[in-house]
């Protein structure tokens, strides 16, 4: 296999939302769950999507995650990696965009274009700040994220924080004049010594500027808007193998969806709000139970019986205040970590049940329950929602499982009853 493109992603959700974005533009893609091991056979594909859970991991460790993955990559052929990120920029000032950004490029000594704008979700980027619809960062729901709060809308402030290197900036009227003056532009910035550059996107014909441009390079980090840019950009190449018909979602072996949100973004728990307003069987977690060690049993007893006959949704996800106050309690780090392993174990003991569809909404929540079955790589199937593709399990581990990976923001008001319907 000699890749065209390879990309490593900092979670699972935001990994299936980038190889859905690839396969659209017409390349081959698979999703990897980490570095797969050798013996796992991969279908002949232009792109691999290496997703980690690497996040909201200490920085080092990310670093370490994101240099084998570039590493297997590389081997494989890919000329240039994308090192997606979330789309709102998900990091603390002690990592992980940065660390990894500089990892990464020190082996190829290149300045690397910085940019999560995704103009048809809404995130656009100008003179270096990030905006989520009509509103700063700083001023969206994403200020009251559980693990990475975000509070400063200035992506050059923001990767500086988290770099030792000068962080530069390529406004939109250098994108505006074209490939050769972003690539005049990044020259211009290496002599200055810095180490990225965060780039303007407010259309989404600059993503074609961007992806031609990254594509000079080695290595670029941004959000599935670049991932868009760079993979047009390839298949403009004319190299991609003949496109390939989604793979279509299967026949239900046991009647119901299983849904899971440990998402507490704004959109989710409008989403969980409607789901529940329209009929969809929604069991509201015993936060405080499963904290004290408990609380499976009752919730897995509640989901057996509601998929014996259709869909059934659980949740941990709650507002923001009532996130605040069990975190100043319990720890935000032990909180997320008891919440994502609780869904994980209800998941494992549905999948041993022989479920046949699964819905995750939440990136760290779809790592742990992805981890706990132990998937090992994904083909992609159809959209169910923009972002949000079906996956089908490559490999004998858990086959004829149907399962999508939802991004807390991703999705319309009436995500779980079209997924349940999907
Ligand atoms: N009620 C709750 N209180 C505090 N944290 C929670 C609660 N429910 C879920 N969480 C945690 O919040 C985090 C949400 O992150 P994630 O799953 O990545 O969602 P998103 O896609 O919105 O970022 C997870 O670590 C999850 O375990
Ligand atoms: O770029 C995006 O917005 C998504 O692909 C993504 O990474 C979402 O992350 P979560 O919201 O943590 O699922």
């Amino acid at each position: 296999m000699s890749l065209l493109l390879g990309a490593v992603a900092d979670d699972y959700t935001g990994a299936s939302d980038l190889a859905g974005t690839f396969a659209g533009a017409g390349l081959r893609v698979v999703q990897t769950i980490g570095v797969p091991p050798g013996d796992l056979a991969l279908p002949e594909v232009d792109a691999v999507v290496v997703a980690l859970k690497s996040r909201s991991v200490p920085a080092e460790r990310a670093v370490a995650l994101s240099r084998a993955a570039d590493a297997w990559l590389r081997e494989r052929g890919a000329p240039h990696v994308l090192f997606k990120v979330c789309s709102t920029f998900d990091s603390t000032d002690a990592g992980n965009i940065g660390p990894v950004t500089e990892a990464l490029a020190a082996r190829t000594g290149a300045v690397p274009l910085v940019c999560p704008a995704f103009p048809r979700n809404r995130r656009t980027v100008y003179r270096g700040h990030l905006f989520v619809g009509d509103d700063r960062l700083d001023e969206s729901p994403l200020k009251d994220h559980p693990l990475n709060p975000m509070r400063d809308s200035s992506l050059v402030r923001t990767l500086a924080r988290q770099s030792t290197r000068p962080v530069g900036l390529v406004a939109l009227e250098t994108v505006e004049a074209g490939v050769e003056a972003v690539l005049e532009r990044l020259a211009l910035l290496a002599e200055d010594g810095c180490g990225s550059a965060v780039i303007d996107a407010v259309l989404d014909r600059h993503l074609d500027v961007l992806g031609r441009a990254a594509l000079a390079g080695p290595l670029s980090t941004g959000a599935s808007g670049l991932g868009l840019g760079l993979a047009r950009a390839v298949a403009g190449q004319g190299r991609a193998g003949p496109a390939e018909a989604p793979r279509p979602g299967r026949d239900a072996g046991t009647p119901g969806t299983l849904m899971l949100a440990g998402s507490c973004s704004a959109a989710t728990l409008g989403q969980i709000d409607r789901a529940e307003a329209s009929g969809v069987p929604v069991l509201h977690l015993d936060v405080a139970a499963l904290l004290a060690g408990g609380g499976t049993a009752e919730a897995l007893a509640w989901a057996r019986q509601r998929l014996a006959s259709g869909p059934a949704l659980l949740a941990t996800s709650r507002p923001p205040a009532e996130v605040a106050a069990l975190q100043a309690r319990f720890g935000a780090a032990a909180v997320s970590e008891r919440l994502e392993q609780a869904l994980a174990e209800i998941a494992a003991a549905l999948a041993d049940d022989g479920l046949s569809r699964l819905v995750v909404a939440g990136g760290e929540t779809s790592g742990a329950v992805v981890d706990r079955l132990g998937f090992q790589a994904f083909a992609l199937g159809p959209e169910i929602a923009p972002g949000v593709p079906l996956l089908e399990a490559v490999g004998a581990r858990h086959a004829g499982l149907s399962l999508a990976l939802k991004s807390g923001n991703f999705g319309g008001p009436d995500f779980f009853a079209d997924a349940a319907r999907a």
